[in-house]
């Protein structure tokens, strides 16, 4: 029997059939009736994009719940009926009748206790023989890299809750810096930025949106709807695309700082390796437009944007089913949060 690859992010959970390729890729959002929400059986009415959809918007006795932050599981019974409702979407009347294999993607960041608790979620949630893979180096396999070859890499993973960077060779980890700071923290210094230098509040969704359309509105500017914290009325505000990145600078420029202490960790040899074949760069937050380049402008080598930042994770995950010596080499190289 075939399996999955699974990378169940703090914003997007996307699925990879080892053989169908991507399945799922869909927010990490469950629609819940808050009756439940606190209980010990939780079932989700709506997830990915429907769930999504009612963010800020839910009625009375229902609840949009986020069943991970930073990258990790926060409350288990949550976790379990997201997995379920995944599991429900991506069914096929072929795996239907067994359990299916899974190689998941975890933050290499992630305590011990917090990759137990993942595979008793997925275990309780149907998967059979779950593992864990750290993220950066699922998605290193998925952009094509070899994490088992005697040459030093690089990678830097921009997700929505967490932000990894992680140099590895031969099978073990050379360095490795995590942070919080990722597009989530993007998407509240935008909000945060509109309210005190616009006086406008704006929700979550249309934070995020004008974040995101800056990669396509290259010299354009974009216009936001909010409500205006003067008369408490709608008002629309156009920004220019230069306003809104110089907002986002700061998030930016604190990746880069983690990006500088982990190459400084590095080993002479490593590090030349990596001067030399650059840096591979995923995950959505990657997509901010310019973040290449301003990593090109601080460090002076090749930065190379994956071709499918976004699903690379759980593509590389599912490529790891059938090759165990990825798992098996890196599953006791979790760096433990401090
Ligand atoms: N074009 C874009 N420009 C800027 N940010 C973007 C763009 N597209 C997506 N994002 C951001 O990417 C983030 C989601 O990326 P991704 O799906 O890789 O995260 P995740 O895997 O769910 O999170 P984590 O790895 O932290 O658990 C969101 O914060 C989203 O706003």
């Amino acid at each position: 029997m075939t399996g999955f690859g699974i990378d169940l992010g703090t914003a997007n959970t996307v699925v990879c059939h080892q053989r169908r390729g991507v399945v799922m890729d869909e927010p990490s959002v469950m629609v819940v009736r808050t009756s439940e929400a606190r209980s010990r059986r939780v079932r989700p009415l709506l997830v990915g994009h429907e769930a999504r959809d009612l963010m800020g918007r839910c009625p009375v006795g229902l609840a949009a719940v986020r069943p991970l932050h930073d990258g990790v599981i926060v409350d288990l019974e949550s976790a379990r009926a997201f997995v379920v409702g995944v599991l429900g979407k991506i069914a096929a009347p072929a795996w239907q009748r067994g359990r299916p294999r899974a190689v998941i993607g975890v933050p290499a960041g992630a305590t011990a206790l917090e990759r137990r608790a993942l595979l008793e979620v997925a275990h309780e949630a149907g998967i059979r023989k779950p593992e864990v893979i750290p993220e950066p180096i699922a998605g290193a396999v998925g952009c094509g890299l070899d994490p088992l070859e005697p040459r030093a890499h690089m990678v830097v993973d921009i997700g929505g809750g967490t932000s990894e960077i992680t140099a590895f060779c031969y099978g073990g980890v050379l360095s490795h810096r995590s942070s919080r700071i990722a597009g989530d923290e993007m998407t509240l210094a935008l909000y945060r930025y509109l309210r005190s230098e616009h006086q406008l509040l704006v929700g979550e969704l249309t934070a995020e949106s004008l974040k995101c359309r800056q990669d396509t509105d290259e010299g354009l500017s974009s216009v936001v709807q909010g409500i205006d914290l003067a008369t408490g009325r709608p008002r629309l505000l156009t920004l220019e695309s230069a306003e809104v990145l110089d907002a986002l600078r700061p998030t930016a420029d604190a990746i880069i700082a983690a990006l500088a202490g982990a190459l400084d960790d590095l080993p002479p040899q490593a590090a030349d390796d990596i001067l030399t074949d650059g840096i591979t760069v995923f995950g959505g937050s990657s997509l901010l437009r310019g973040f290449d380049k301003l990593i090109e402008a601080a460090f002076a080598f090749p930065v190379r944007m994956a071709d499918r930042p976004l699903t690379c994770v759980a593509e590389g995950a599912s490529r790891c089913l059938a090759d165990p010596d990825v798992v098996r080499a890196y599953q006791d190289t979790f760096v433990e949060a401090t």
